[in-house]
């Protein structure tokens, strides 16, 4: 059961509200950084009973986004069903155009929805996001800006004083505490003071385990009751970004490998990777991964392999989903610092895909 936070202040309506706009469709977007929680939230919500036509959009960009959206796919199952693609894979400077025409498209294709929820990646500014929903807003769009739901990873997500996750929290109309499971009460109770001195957030919730706990889900979206676009505005104008565009030194590396893999020796690899860093760029510094995402095949598995990683804890599940025969293909996606692409595959493939020393 998830528990409102009693220290947290309750829903205050806000006095000059304008109300929710007739008859147009309110988009909620969940931040948070890179593995925070997003997707498990979203699922969440949309496996959850609510009676709604919900859209889901994801929005991922760079390098790994083929890959990304099709982990997104088995991960979520038919649920996902339209992304919204970013040209040049810049957010601050993409979104405004095409990020519209993406949900008014599926709106002409899909009917009208009750509510959007629009997934940023883990490295977006939820600020550059939010602000073509209101500039839009006086052109008479469809849509307009229900409010902003920030998921914060308890464990890591304000460990290493990272820029975004405090951007995240401070436009946030709703933090929401996750993987509270994985700290101690103690703990907790610093990242709360943390996000309420980074936030004068309307309300937050904390998380045991959004897979498994019961989120009311009527607190992630339907904000319009309570909040106003022009509160959005005053509180971006209060927290104007120091740096406008994505944390250049966090690269994404994506590989797909045929075959099938040692299960004793990617664990072997991913604990030399995340637990012992023992892997280098050709600069000799040490690759620091803080998301790690893949779909790997074994040998004695007729079902695709779920990896999933966030900085040092990892896991692998299996999925649902049937590999087609012989056509096995792991794909991986490493985000973080100093990785490099040649080293980390070359490792992969000499030390966990079965049969390469026959190579
Ligand atoms: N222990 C624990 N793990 C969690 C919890 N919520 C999510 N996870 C795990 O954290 C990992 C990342 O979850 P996602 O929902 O994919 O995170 P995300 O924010 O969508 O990740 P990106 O989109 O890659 O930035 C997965 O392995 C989840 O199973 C939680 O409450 N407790
Ligand atoms: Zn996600």
């Amino acid at each position: 059961m998830l528990d409102e936070d009693d220290d947290c202040p309750e829903l205050v309506p806000i006095d000059t509200q304008p109300g929710p706009p007739v008859g147009q469709i309110p988009v909620t977007i969940i931040t948070g950084y890179l593995g925070a929680g997003k997707t498990t939230l979203l699922n969440y919500i949309l496996t959850e009973q609510h009676n709604k036509r919900i859209a889901v959009i994801l929005n991922e960009f760079g390098e790994g986004s083929a890959l990304e959206k099709s982990l997104a796919v088995s991960q979520a199952g038919e649920l996902y069903e339209e992304w919204l693609e970013l040209r040049n894979g810049c957010l601050c400077c993409s979104v405004k155009d095409n990020g519209l025409k993406a949900i008014e498209n599926l709106m002409e294709k899909k009917g009208k929805f009750d509510y959007i929820l629009l997934e940023t990646t883990g490295l977006a500014d939820p600020g550059a996001v939010a602000s073509m929903f209101w500039v839009d807003a006086e052109l008479g769009s469809d849509i307009y800006l229900d409010g902003i739901v920030t998921v914060i990873d308890a464990k890591y997500g304000l460990q290493r004083c990272l820029y975004y996750p405090f951007r995240q929290i401070a436009v946030a109309d709703l933090t929401v505490i996750n993987k509270t499971d994985l700290v101690t009460e103690e703990e907790l109770k610093e990242v709360k003071d943390t996000v309420r001195s980074a936030s004068n957030i309307l309300s937050c919730l904390s998380s045991p385990y959004l897979g498994v706990c019961r989120v009311d889900t009527c607190k992630v979206y339907g904000f319009s009751d309570f909040r106003s676009i022009n509160g959005l505005a005053e509180k971006l104008q209060i927290v104007k970004p120091t740096r406008a565009h994505l944390d250049k030194s966090i690269l994404t590396v994506t590989f797909e490998i045929a075959g099938d893999l040692s299960e004793d020796a990617l664990n072997a690899f991913i604990q030399d990777l995340l637990w012992e860093k023992i892997f280098c760029n050709k600069d000799g510094q040490p690759m620091s991964v803080i998301r790690l995402k893949g779909i790997v095949s074994f040998a004695d598995k007729g079902h695709q392999v779920m990896l999933q990683g966030v900085h040092e804890l990892y896991e692998l599940n299996e999925t649902q989903q049937l590999w087609e025969e012989n056509l096995r293909i792991n794909r991986l996606v490493f985000i973080g610092r100093n990785l490099d692409k040649d080293i980390l595959q070359e490792k992969f493939v000499s030390t966990v895909l079965l049969g390469s020393e026959k190579n």
